[in-house]
């Protein structure tokens, strides 16, 4: 039942009835309150962010390993004074993957040794684990063991040492999970539960897929990780699209695929076939300088053939692609994209093509498919391939339980603990005023045109087979001069192909970039949702190079572009930035670019370069502080009106 739907009484009255049903006695209300007033004054715990994670899934998996730093951090406090700087690195590489260097140890210890470093290991584990639960409650510390471990692992937590009984009965614990064989299986499941402990709930501020290869494991990731939430990405949002049946985001995705040479994605992962379209695309296309694939991450072809067949590809997916956003410009006048309509601004006999006022000679051209006189026609081959290629999209069972979870967890925005999550922007005029989205008789501006969005997405991706209208607004997240993810006045994706004169290329940011550098703004934004203006906005979308300031506006706003998008790294010059979020503030974490896991393995190394504070809470930020701790707040009193 929403909350939305009932009056504010109702709803009382339905939330005490629940109560009452979950606490029959008096005995078992006065435990919950004492129960709920004690994890009131625990200490608020450890957010997490990370942004644009562009399918890079090794450097994502490793930054959530190891918290941010968060994990090293914990070990650093609580073995600084006694182990050595190798030592302390050493087991936190055993926290972040147990499994691998559980199996380093077996490989480079005698029997005898191991057996000592199993138990020493432990001792060590037990310790951190300790350190790392003194935040929660005893029973959310269980739920984050393993369901084998939990008895074992409680005897030995809360075991006092002190007396000499209790020692003889832990250490015989301890030597028991050796002798029956599960002392790595304890070992490995204690190191997940640091890491499930160290970091409470994560939050990706949009962009997970495209252009890394493997978005689909970030995506298992994320449906495994305990607390998350997302807020969408314009590059989800085309995936979203195409689960939907927008055949512009399809071919979008599919061109941005081809590009950085990921088809592999759509079709190993989602099992979408690509023969029809690489038939075509062989048969009518050339090699094309252009088109050719973006080699970022240092991979090289096994044989020229592919490269030749990736430029294919994309040259046959750009002009369906630049066909159809002719259609959807022409069906949708509200969008207001008419100078994105460029395939009927060539003159195909000189080759040239006006431009904002100017003529520009095209370069390395493929428009052997277009009629000039309907340039925005498909051929009826490629009909028939965008529409297998439609079908194959929306009914990938692997795509949407993937999108499913994307849909549900995300949204178009978040506000958490008084911060405002959003990937992209709030579309302002240079003044600072919300630019308003006039569709359909309506104007959306400021909150209420994210919340358009919103139901549009949720609404689009429900109906696949609905009419085109919310399937639309989809593509116009992805472009859309007042898209609030896109956050520029135009793409430039076909003079990128085709005109030399790189003036063609620039695409205007919103006002919004540079006002956000101002916090009398950040605290409109700020208010705009209902919040405090000690709040913060975060923001992700936009790389921020090294020596750029990632904090803006007095500390209120941070830019936490991940930055793990090798696509980017030439020109951001390092591997990102996430955020982190605990009872004593904020704090700014700056990653090296990672390699891979065997590399970090190897060298002992961790990712991270620096960490920065943004901000220090005076009083240490409590439960209570908290959004959950309002709600706390709120049963408590009900819980006490029954008891009156
Ligand atoms: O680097 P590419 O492949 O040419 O892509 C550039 C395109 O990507 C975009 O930057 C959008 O992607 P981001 O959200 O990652 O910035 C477009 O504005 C631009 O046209
Ligand atoms: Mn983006």
């Amino acid at each position: 039942m929403s909350q939305t739907s009932l009056k504010q009484s109702d709803y009382m009255t339905y939330t005490r009835r629940l109560l009452a049903e979950k606490f029959p006695t008096r005995e078992a209300v006065v435990t919950e309150i004492m129960n709920l007033e004690a994890i009131l004054h625990l200490p608020k715990a450890t957010e997490h962010f990370v942004s644009d994670l562009h399918g890079e899934y090794s450097a994502f998996d490793h930054i959530l390993r190891n918290g941010s730093g968060n994990v090293y951090q914990k070990i650093k406090e609580t073995f600084g004074s006694r182990l050595t700087q190798k030592s302390l690195q050493d087991f936190a590489l055993l926290i972040y993957y147990p499994e691998d260097k559980l199996h380093l140890q077996e490989q480079k210890l005698s029997q005898v040794d191991l057996e000592q470093w199993y138990l020493d290991t432990i001792i060590r584990l037990l310790e951190l684990l300790k350190m790392v639960a003194s935040k929660y409650t005893r029973s959310k510390v269980r739920k984050a063991l393993d369901p084998n471990f939990v008895y074992i692992t409680e005897e030995l937590l809360y075991t006092d040492q002190a007396q000499e009984d209790k020692r003889n009965y832990f250490n015989q614990l301890l030597k028991n999970l050796v002798k029956m064989g599960v002392v790595k299986e304890f070992i490995k499941e204690s190191c997940y539960t640091i890491q499930r402990l160290v970091v409470d709930h994560l939050h990706v501020i949009g962009d997970i897929y495209d252009r890394g290869e493997h978005p689909d494991l970030i995506m298992e990731t994320l449906m495994n990780y305990h607390s998350v939430d997302i807020q969408w990405g314009n590059h989800d949002m085309l995936w979203i699209g195409a689960a939907s049946g927008s055949e512009l985001c399809m071919l979008n995705l599919l061109r941005i695929c081809a590009r950085y040479n990921n088809l592999a994605t759509v079709e190993d992962a989602y099992g979408i076939s690509l023969r029809h379209l690489s038939k075509f695309a062989e048969e009518t296309y050339g090699l094309n300088p252009a088109f050719l694939p973006n080699l970022v991450k240092g991979d090289s072809f096994s044989f020229r053939g592919e490269q030749l067949q990736l430029t294919q590809l994309q040259q046959a997916l750009a002009i369906m692609q630049f066909k159809l956003e002719g259609q959807v410009i022409a069906r949708q006048p509200d969008f207001k994209m008419e100078q994105t309509a460029l395939l009927s601004k060539i003159d195909y006999q000189a080759q040239t093509i006006k431009l904002n006022k100017r003529t520009y000679q095209l370069e390395n051209t493929c428009f052997d498919t277009i009629d000039p006189k309907h340039p925005y026609q498909l051929t009826p081959e490629e009909e028939q391939i965008i529409l297998g290629l439609r079908q194959s999209f929306v009914n990938s069972k692997a795509l949407r339980k993937h999108l499913d979870f994307l849909v549900n967890k995300g949204s178009m925005y978040l506000t958490y603990n008084g911060n405002l999550l959003v990937h992209g922007c709030l579309p302002v005029d240079e003044a600072g005023n919300f630019l308003a989205f006039n569709y359909q008789g309506k104007a959306y501006a400021g909150r209420a045109l994210l919340d358009f969005f919103d139901d549009q997405v949720r609404y689009a991706y429900n109906h696949p087979e609905g009419d085109q209208t919310a399937q639309d607004l989809i593509w116009y997240l992805w472009q859309g001069p007042i898209s609030p993810l896109f956050g520029k006045q135009q793409m430039t994706t076909f003079a990128r192909y085709f005109i030399k004169d790189k003036a063609s290329h620039e695409e205007v940011r919103n006002p919004y970039f540079k006002l956000r550098k101002q916090e009398e703004f950040v605290k409109k934004l700020l208010g705009e949702f209902g919040l405090d203006v000690s709040g913060h906005v975060i923001n992700g979308h936009t790389p921020v190079k090294r020596g750029h300031e990632a904090i803006l506006a007095n500390g209120r706003m941070i830019v936490i572009d991940g930055g793990y998008s090798k696509a980017y790294q030439p020109t951001t010059g390092f591997g990102g930035y996430t955020l982190l979020y605990n009872s004593y503030g904020l704090q700014l974490v700056a990653h090296h670019p990672f390699t891979s896991k065997e590399e970090t393995l190897k060298s002992g190394q961790d990712i991270i370069s620096t960490t920065r504070v943004v901000n220090h809470e005076l009083k240490r930020k409590l439960v209570a502080d908290t959004d959950i701790g309002r709600q706390l707040q709120e049963n408590i009193a009900l819980l006490k009106t029954m008891l009156q």
